[in-house]
């Protein structure tokens, strides 16, 4: 099941499965059916930290699943809260290495930004979270796990996890089979059941995983971090440009709506003089013409140290968006969340790396 290979060592952790592979487990193991559905309810019901716990299975199969399997560790390196609710998590994995997760308060609820790789190794040129380079992929568990330990927090005050985006350290698009099997049991109605149009997953613009999940037939929003509005600057602040042409990804966006009918969200980072002028805008306008529900989110470039762009001024971020809308596109500016706790993805984990961690 191609995710054990991506383990530093040994076994695979519970939450790797998903609700098939369970019934599929159970089969070969000599149980019951009914047992898969025992165990995940186990898992993301009752929200269960070891195998001890599992009291209504038999002790042989418990000893089973523990000889076969572990629970996640994320260990709690350190935390912050912002004055606005948003608390970001460093955590450290069983290996040492160390991912970040942010939950974040809104008043419809609360939303969970998920890490899907530890590092990144697209290289946008804005972006902390690429700055070592991609360490390695994360296990669909390692990915579930950040959810159930946000929901096991919030339990504390009786709150759930109302929406997800994956929008944490990491290209999910390249790491594609861990982050379905995570959005399966995200969705499913014996896991976390969490609503299929709460969930956003964003991509740099991995084209050809844009066409499979355009075809998996699931209600996900799609969120494209775009950020220019022609091939040559894009290239330029993002080297996935040049594996993946600008004309080839507005292809497979095309494609994406056309078959899901669902829009799509482009994300577009305002960098101070290099893609926030009037003329940007108008391309941009012209570009999205053929999405008729395209949506933009405009994100004033968040600050990283190791880059030297800086943000927008407000009138600039408002004249942007007003020659978006003139032109009947879509526009909102991204509330800034966390932002006195160095919410910008990576930045804790660049930190963290810097004191001589993984
Ligand atoms: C960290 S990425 C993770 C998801 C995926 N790799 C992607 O690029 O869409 C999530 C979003 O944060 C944006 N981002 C990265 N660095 C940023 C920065 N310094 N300021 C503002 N947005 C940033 C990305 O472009 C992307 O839209
Ligand atoms: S913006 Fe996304 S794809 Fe680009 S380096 Fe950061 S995490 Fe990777």
């Amino acid at each position: 099941m191609g995710t054990k290979d991506k383990m530093p060592e040994g076994k695979p952790y519970v939450y790797d499965y998903s609700w098939d592979q369970w019934q599929e487990w159970v089969k070969e193991n000599g149980e019951s059916g009914f047992r898969a559905g025992q165990i995940f309810d186990w898992l993301y019901v009752k929200r269960i930290s070891n195998f001890d716990e599992m009291t209504n299975l038999p002790k042989t199969l418990r000893d089973k699943l523990r000889e076969q399997f572990d629970f996640v560790t994320l260990h709690e390196v350190a935390h912050y809260r912002s004055k606005d609710g948003t608390v970001k998590f460093l955590f450290e994995l069983a290996d040492k290495n160390a991912i970040e997760t942010v939950v974040m308060k809104h008043n419809y609820g609360n939303s969970i930004c998920v890490t899907t790789q530890v590092g990144c190794r697209i290289g946008c040129t804005f972006c902390a979270s690429t700055l070592g380079g991609l360490k390695r992929n994360l296990t669909p568990g390692e990915i579930i796990a950040q959810v159930v330990k946000a929901q096991q927090l919030l339990d504390e005050t009786g709150e759930r996890v109302s929406s997800i985006v994956i929008m944490g350290i990491g290209e999910p698009f390249e790491n594609y089979d861990a982050v379905m099997t995570f959005l399966r049991v995200m969705i499913h109605p014996k896991g976390l059941n969490i609503g299929q149009r709460h969930i956003t997953v964003s991509t740099s613009g991995i084209v050809p995983n844009i066409y499979k999940f355009a075809e998996e037939e699931t209600q996900i929003n799609l969120a494209i971090s775009i950020h220019a509005p022609n091939d040559a600057l894009r290239s330029k602040l993002m080297p996935v440009n040049r594996r993946f042409p600008f004309a080839d990804l507005i292809e497979a966006c095309k494609f994406y709506v056309g078959k899901t009918g669902r829009r799509i969200t482009f994300e577009y980072a305002l960098m101070g003089g290099v893609n926030d002028q009037p003329e940007h805008a108008e391309e941009l306008a012209q570009v999205l013409q053929s999405f008729p529900m395209a949506h933009v989110n405009l994100i004033p470039v968040n600050f990283v140290s190791e880059r030297n762009f800086v943000r927008t001024p407000r009138n600039d971020i408002f004249t942007f968006q007003r020659i978006l809308e003139k032109n009947k596109i879509n526009a909102t500016i991204r509330r800034e969340q966390g932002s006195d706790i160095a919410a910008a993805c990576g930045q804790l984990r660049a930190k963290h790396m810097e004191s001589g961690a993984r």
